[in-house]
Parts: C-alpha cells; structure tokens; sequence
C-alpha cells in the first residue's frame, strides 16, 4: 500500500461525494484481450455501448515499464513541498496542487501534466528528474504503440480502410499528445467526521482528445457515468481497480471522427479517505491542424440511398483545445457543436 504524505492544503473549497457503497461496484467492465482474434469487433463493441474498456492482456506493455514510472512518481510526490512547488504553478504543464485547468476547477489532488513531443517528453515541460524523464519517455513509447494498435482497431471494426485512417493521427510527428501523473492523497480526517463522504479527486468530465489510456495503482477511486441504456444514463458506478491492466476511453475527437457511434464517456475519481491512489494516463491528440469530422467511409456506408449527415459542425483539433481550456471541467464540450437535425419530414396521413 502507497501512503504519501498528506497534501499541506485544507479541503474547503472541494465538492464531497457520497462513498460509492459495495453494491455500486461496475461487474461488468468489458475487457478486451488486443491480441486475440475477434479483439476489433470487441473494442468497437465496447466503444460504442460503454466509451471506456478494460485491457488486461495483449497489450504488449512490459511490467517493468510500468512499475519503473509509477516508482517515479511516487518518489516525486513524496519529496518536500517546496521541490515539488519548483514545477508548478501548472499552467497546463508542469507541477499541480489542486487546481484543476485556468477557470476555477479544484480537486483532492496533486499532479504533473507533461506535454510529449514525439515519442518522448518535450522540452516545454521539462521533467523533475532524469530518471523521471527516462521512465515516462519508456513508458509513452509503450502508451503511443497500444493508443495506434487500438484505433487501428477501431478502423478495423468500423470497415474503415486504410487502417491507419485513425492511428496516423496519434503517431504522427505533430501528433498533441499529454501524460499526466495524478496523486490523491488519503483524507483519514473525513473518515471520523464524514464516514459517508468522499472529497472529489478529480470532478467529472469527457477527455476531449481521440483515445486516453489510464493506468492506476491498487486503490479504488474511479467513477464512470454509464451511458449503454435509457434507464442508466449517466448513472455513476465505481470502476475496480486493477494494477495489471489499462483502461482504455474514449474521447470526444474519437466521437466525432466516428458520427456518435463511438462515445466519450463522463468519468471523475473520488479520493480515498485512508489509502493514495496514484494514475498514470496518456492522452492522445491529432496534430493541431487536424480537422475533426465524420470519417467519410462512415458517413458513405450508413446512409443506405444518400449520404448520413454529420452530426456535429467542423472544428480543427487546435479550435477545440482552444475551446476547452475556456470551459470548466464538468462542461459538456461537444454541445456547441452538435449540428441542428433538422426534424424528419412528416409522412402524409394516408
Ligand atoms: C478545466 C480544464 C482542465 C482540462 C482543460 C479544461 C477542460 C478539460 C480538462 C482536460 C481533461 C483531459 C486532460 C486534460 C489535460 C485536457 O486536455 O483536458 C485536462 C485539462 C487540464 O487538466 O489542464
Ligand atoms: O486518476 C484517474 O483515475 C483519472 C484522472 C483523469 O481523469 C484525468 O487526469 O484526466
């Protein structure tokens, strides 16, 4: 068990959350194997009914690589508050305590938010150490490599050629891509007072890129809004943690790109009142210049005589970014742009 040490702030200003009880635990987070056969219908499958899916096996990601940049981390959090204060203030990258983005969002956190130039970290947000810097650029190596095998899937299950459609755009040279390193630290004060709350880690939102990749250590804390029916929409369950494998969501660029078949999923991380929960993700962006629309081998094959409509109004990937540094954290980013459906035309009463 990872305990750090207690974050120096106060907790007022953050939202509580009810602690999800043993019931609301998620059972049924789809997982799927990369390397078996079948795995492009099942990532499309898990995309399109719950935007988030879990990958255990076939990842092809080296243990070591993972344990050495979580080993990373954690030495950074625990180093004295002035060293760590050295990075910050974050604005995106470097050194957070939280404070969440430019407009007022706050959580029961700490973080480093590294930019990725390539394959590896830019020099805009040098890391706080070398062996920091050698551990995530091995580890963003391995990120980028599973980000393009799961879009190439995703290319695959949706009958869209080539299979690179997608995947180019997360390995490309220009390519926008982010890794952050979150701490949440434990609130053992509220455990007395508050037995049912939970400070809010992280508040709830959709990732704007194309395709995130979490990885968290053994505690529990992730939420995921469902969206696969009716009755459950936006209804919150708790996400087991799972140390040996990644979980793969979906973002709102990827939603666009796919005319809403594919979807974001709202997720948010309620901290823990006794153990430190630290997460790794890697967050996937096109190059800024990148327009984001439909896939037109989408649009084409759906529209049996003409063809589908778009549903959302055309942003470059560099609009959108832009965009969402001005929003909150909680907004619905994609709203702006959805595109009036005109109403269906009304058959004459026979
Ligand atoms: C309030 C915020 C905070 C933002 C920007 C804006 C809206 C969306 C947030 C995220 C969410 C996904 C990762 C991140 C790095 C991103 O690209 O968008 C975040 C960023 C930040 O934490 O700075
Ligand atoms: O820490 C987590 O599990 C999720 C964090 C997250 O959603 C983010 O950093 O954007």
């Amino acid at each position: 068990m990872v305990v750090l040490a207690k974050p120096p702030a106060p907790l007022e200003q953050i939202s509580l959350v009810r602690s999800p009880e043993q019931g609301d635990y998620f059972a049924g987070v789809p997982a799927v194997d990369l390397a078996a056969p079948g795995a492009a219908r099942d990532v499309v499958r898990a995309c399109e009914r719950f935007g988030f899916f879990k990958v255990a096996n076939g990842h092809g990601v080296p243990e070591g690589v993972v344990g050495r940049l979580e080993a990373e981390a954690v030495r950074f959090f625990a180093s004295p508050q002035a060293e760590k204060d050295a990075h910050g203030p974050a604005s995106p990258f470097g050194y957070g305590n939280r404070r969440i983005g430019r407009n007022g969002d706050m959580g029961w956190l700490e973080y480093l938010l590294l930019a990725i130039d390539g394959a590896s970290l830019s020099d805009a947000s040098p890391a706080p150490s070398s062996s920091l810097r050698d551990a995530a650029n091995e580890y963003v190596g391995a990120m980028r490599g599973m980000a393009r095998t799961v879009l190439e899937m995703v290319a695959e299950g949706l009958g869209v050629s080539p299979r690179g459609a997608l995947a180019d755009m997360v390995t490309d040279a220009a390519s926008d891509q982010l890794l952050r390193l979150n701490h949440y630290p434990p609130c053992p004060l509220l455990q007395s007072l508050m037995p049912n709350c939970s400070p809010t880690g992280f508040g709830e939102h959709t990732d704007p890129q194309l395709v995130s990749i979490l990885h968290s250590n053994g505690t529990s804390g992730l939420q995921v809004a469902l969206h696969d029916a009716a009755d459950n929409a936006g209804h919150w369950v708790s996400v087991p943690s799972d140390p040996s494998s990644f979980l793969v969501i979906v973002g709102d660029s990827l939603q666009v790109m796919t005319n809403g078949r594919l979807r974001s999923v709202r997720h948010r991380v309620v901290a823990n009142k006794l153990k430190s929960r630290v997460s790794m993700i890697y967050f996937g962006g096109p190059p800024l210049e990148q327009r984001i629309a439909p896939l037109r081998q989408l649009l084409a094959a759906a529209g049996g005589d003409g063809e589908e409509q778009s549903r959302y109004e055309e942003f470059t990937w560099g609009e959108y970014k832009k965009a969402a540094y001005l929003s909150r954290l909680g907004d619905n980013r994609l709203a702006p742009f959805y595109r009036h459906q005109p109403p269906p035309i009304a058959k004459p009463q026979a």
